[in-house]
């Protein structure tokens, strides 16, 4: 089943044309890694599958329907969410987003703090659920957004550069319990990173931007010299070795 379809198409963010004619299928189950230049369109593209960024020309279909109407359907951890200094405890801060469509507090029910649990539970953060958030590391941090990601039993999982304050360690742990979710929920997954390599083993595709173009396929097909001096517009030089990919301008 296709969960996202692109046909012919255009994003544009005010005047800036970032993606042209994109044209790609994303099948259920896929765990998706997002890679790209600099301001090359991923966090763009990401949005406009949510629905938040409206495209230009073309169709862009989410579970076979148009992306605002498919927003109940998507989790998302935008990038740089700086949720370090919240007063809340895991617990309150997970529950804050149960009805993330309405505006202000709204009164919870005891089945929605069950399923506040759940996600807890699912993310392995129920010894979380006390604690304020200003007291814990950016990897249990990153543990709550992803539960309340999960809220509402999401299709697609969206997560922006979730791993940008992690040390390597972090990045193992939160990529497994991920993976873990995936396969137990069959989402499908798009992430976007600056690096590769902690993906390659878990990734069923790589989605590169850049350039206003996009190029969907294996670590093989896609993680080439010149698709991604195509893609950068200047030379790249792409290393394979020992199951690490290197990118390289020299
Ligand atoms: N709110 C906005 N209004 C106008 N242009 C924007 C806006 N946000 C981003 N852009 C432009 O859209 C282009 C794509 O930005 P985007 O954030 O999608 O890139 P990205 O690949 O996610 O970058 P990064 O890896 O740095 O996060 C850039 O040229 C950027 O300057």
């Amino acid at each position: 089943m296709k969960v996202i379809e692109c046909r012919n198409l255009d994003i544009r963010r005010g005047s800036c044309l970032v993606l042209s004619d994109l044209n790609l299928d994303i099948e259920n189950n896929q765990f998706i890694g997002i890679f790209g230049p600099n301001g090359a369109g991923k966090t763009t593209f990401m949005k406009a599958v949510l629905g938040v960024i409206p495209t230009y020309r073309g169709y862009l279909s989410i579970l076979g329907k148009s992306a605002k109407h498919a927003q109940k359907d998507i989790g998302y951890i935008p990038q740089y969410r700086d949720i370090q200094s919240f007063r809340l405890n895991g617990r309150d801060f997970v529950a804050s987003s149960v009805r993330g469509h309405q505006w202000g507090l709204s009164f919870l029910t005891k089945n929605d703090f069950k399923n506040v649990d759940e996600a807890l539970s699912q993310v392995q953060a129920r010894d979380l659920a006390n604690i304020p958030l200003n007291e814990m590391s950016g990897g249990q941090r990153q543990r709550l957004l992803l539960a309340q990601a999960l809220l509402g039993n999401p299709k697609i999982l969206i997560l922006d550069e979730p791993f940008s304050n992690l040390d390597p360690k972090w990045v193992k742990v939160i990529l497994s319990l991920i993976k873990e979710i995936q396969e137990q929920r069959q989402l499908t997954i798009l992430l976007s990173t600056h690096d590769l390599n902690p993906l390659i083993h878990v990734m069923d595709q790589v989605l590169c931007i850049g350039n206003q173009h996009a190029v969907l396929g294996s670590v093989d097909d896609v993680m080439t010299s010149s698709v991604l001096t195509k893609l950068y517009g200047f030379p790249l030089q792409v290393v394979k070795a020992d199951q690490h990919i290197f990118v390289t301008s020299s």
